[in-house]
């Protein structure tokens, strides 16, 4: 991977949160962790040999966040906080984990980190001062996919217990016979999907999201359904701007189970960097770019982010 890439794209991702945040994520920057379990589907050890699809059950950690890289950002923020995250590392062991990283879209906007850089710039460039037409109408007159999804409506969430979320790169699921299949992660939340109007969402309180999980693990645990969906021949498994048709199956692959808020400004928290590929014996990278490209600039904002706390 070429580091230049790497620091481009972590440069842009700040200069559109006007600056770095010193110990915050430059996306995803407001994020809240909570602790849980997970139990596999029957399902799960057909489709792979990893260990959490074969063990009774394995400890989570899960932390939600808000799309953008500004630390403070409402969670009602219009522009902002959609898509929302959804990252879940399981714990196998002493510094052994895998992890889903998921959004609430389902697609990407870019099909490679270059062409992210490329768009992301185009953003940065199309500020008060931009000429007309600015540069990102100029991108997206040329790039129909990705102005797809910025014209996709992202509704904000009553909950982040009430939406689904997108892991977006597909795996490839190796079983314990060495029969692979391809397949995107999924996370459905048992409580169902709902959504506000941007009426009833500038109702909202800045951290009513956080606020909301809080009141409602204090009733009981909230669980989501992971499921893989299933790549057939003719799908892409190496392009995530490419979105499969929802008549794919579904495999049942667990059950996500969340109780309680753990402290994310906790040194050891803070430390967390969640990782795009898994390196875990039964499911591998996809070959999609943006897999390589995404750990590499996950890990250096990570180990910057580390930095900062650590003084
Ligand atoms: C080239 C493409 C991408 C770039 C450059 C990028 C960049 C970043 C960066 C720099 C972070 C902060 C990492 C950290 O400090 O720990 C981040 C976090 C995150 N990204 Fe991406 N990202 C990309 C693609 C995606 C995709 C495809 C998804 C959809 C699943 C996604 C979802 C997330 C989520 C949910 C987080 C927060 C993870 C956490 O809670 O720690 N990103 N991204």
């Amino acid at each position: 991977m070429s580091s230049a890439l790497i620091t481009d794209l972590l440069d842009v991702l700040d200069k559109l949160s006007g600056g770095a945040h010193a110990g915050f994520r430059p996306a995803h920057a407001k994020g809240f962790l909570y602790s849980g379990m997970f139990a596999p589907a029957p399902e799960a050890a057909k489709l792979t040999r990893a260990p959490h699809a074969t063990r009774p059950s394995t400890p989570v950690t899960v932390r939600f966040s808000l799309s953008g890289g500004i630390p403070t950002l409402a969670d009602n923020d219009p522009k902002g906080s959609s898509p929302q995250g959804f990252a879940v590392r399981f714990n196998l062991g002493d510094h052994v984990h895998t992890d889903i990283i998921a959004h609430s879209h389902n697609g990407f906007p870019a099909r490679t980190g270059e062409e992210f850089l490329e768009f992301l710039r185009a953003v940065a460039a199309s500020g008060p001062d931009a000429p007309t037409p600015p540069p990102v109408a100029q991108f997206l007159a040329t790039h129909p996919v990705t102005r797809q999804f910025v014209e996709a409506p992202k509704p904000i969430p009553s909950s982040f217990a009430r939406q689904a979320f997108f892991a977006v790169t597909a795996f490839k699921f190796t079983n314990a016979e060495g029969a692979s299949r391809f397949g995107r992660f999924r996370l459905v939340p048992d409580a169902g999907t709902e959504f506000l109007s941007p009426e009833q969402a500038a109702t909202k309180t800045a951290d009513f999201l956080v606020a909301e999980l809080s009141e409602r693990l204090s009733k009981g645990a909230v669980t989501f359904r992971v499921v893989v969906q299933l790549a057939q021949d003719r799908d892409d498994v190496t392009n995530a701007t490419a979105v499969w048709p929802e008549s794919r199956e579904l495999v049942p692959f667990g059950t996500l189970t969340i109780t309680e808020r753990v402290d994310e400004l906790n040194p050891e928290m803070r430390k967390i960097i969640f990782d795009p590929i898994p390196r875990v014996d039964g499911i591998d990278s996809a070959d999609d770019p943006l897999t390589d490209v995404r750990s590499d600039i996950y890990l250096l904002s990570g180990r910057r982010r580390r930095a900062a706390a650590a003084k």
